[in-house]
């Protein structure tokens, strides 16, 4: 139960923020930014955008109402001694940068040592999804998927690497198009043991596996 006294959960828990505006007041601010652009909202071809900006948010903001620590619950014990890196590379990022909100779009590889539990591989990129259908910087969307599978996984090591465009950067602004930002997370044996960090880099660049994409 909520107590109607306590504060509004900060923004980036599952919860989500609590005075959440109503549905009518979001597509009200779109019309406002509509005004604001210059545009008649009341024109033909603008009188249902507010309701499909409003559900475009739904999509790209989804990340809100999950629990990404509820999604790795389920995983299987490893009994034949598989104690070798994990790596899912390549998942693709689509997020907004809290700054300007725009898309952040890049890839996320996400890598853990397993410590005799292993989790369904598809469950690592919906932790990814979770985070990136918010409102972030990239530091902070590196560091929080690291750190959940880091506390709700406790395997022997975790590490994030994104390589990511910023659209405020390419299409506004100072407006560098082909500029990527690149940031690591490292955790347990990927921090301490620089060989497993090295494998990491390596397979992550193997050029050869990726020509597996299209398979
Ligand atoms: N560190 C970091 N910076 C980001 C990220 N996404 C956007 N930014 C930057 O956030 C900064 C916001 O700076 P401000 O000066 O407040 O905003 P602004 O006036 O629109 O700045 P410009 O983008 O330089 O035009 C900009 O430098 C962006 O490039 C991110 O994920 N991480
Ligand atoms: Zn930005």
């Amino acid at each position: 139960m909520t107590d109607p006294a306590a504060p509004p959960a900060p923004p980036g828990r599952a919860d989500g923020p609590r005075d959440r505006p109503s549905r009518a007041e979001a597509e009200a601010a779109v019309r406002t930014l509509i005004r604001w652009a210059g545009d008649d909202p009341g024109r033909e071809g603008l009188v249902g955008t507010p309701d499909r900006v409003v559900r475009a948010y739904e999509e790209f903001f989804a990340g809100y109402d999950q629990d990404p620590a509820e999604i790795l619950q389920r995983t299987f014990e490893e009994t034949d001694g598989y104690d070798e890196m994990v790596l899912l590379r390549d998942i693709r990022l689509e997020s907004h940068c809290e700054h300007h909100m725009v898309p952040i779009l890049g890839k996320v590889h996400v890598a853990y040592l397993p410590d005799r539990r292993v989790v369904g591989i598809s469950k690592l990129a919906r932790v990814v999804e979770i985070f990136a259908r918010r409102l972030q910087i990239q530091e902070t969307l590196t560091a929080q998927i690291a750190n959940t599978l880091d506390e709700v996984l406790q395997p022997k090591g975790v590490a994030v690497v994104i390589e990511a465009a910023h659209q405020c950067m390419t299409t506004r602004g100072i407006r560098k198009p082909g500029v990527t930002m690149v940031t690591s997370r490292m955790l347990g044996a990927f921090r301490t043991n620089p060989a497993t960090r090295r494998e990491l880099m390596a397979l992550i660049h193997n050029q050869h596996a990726g020509g597996l994409a299209n398979i």
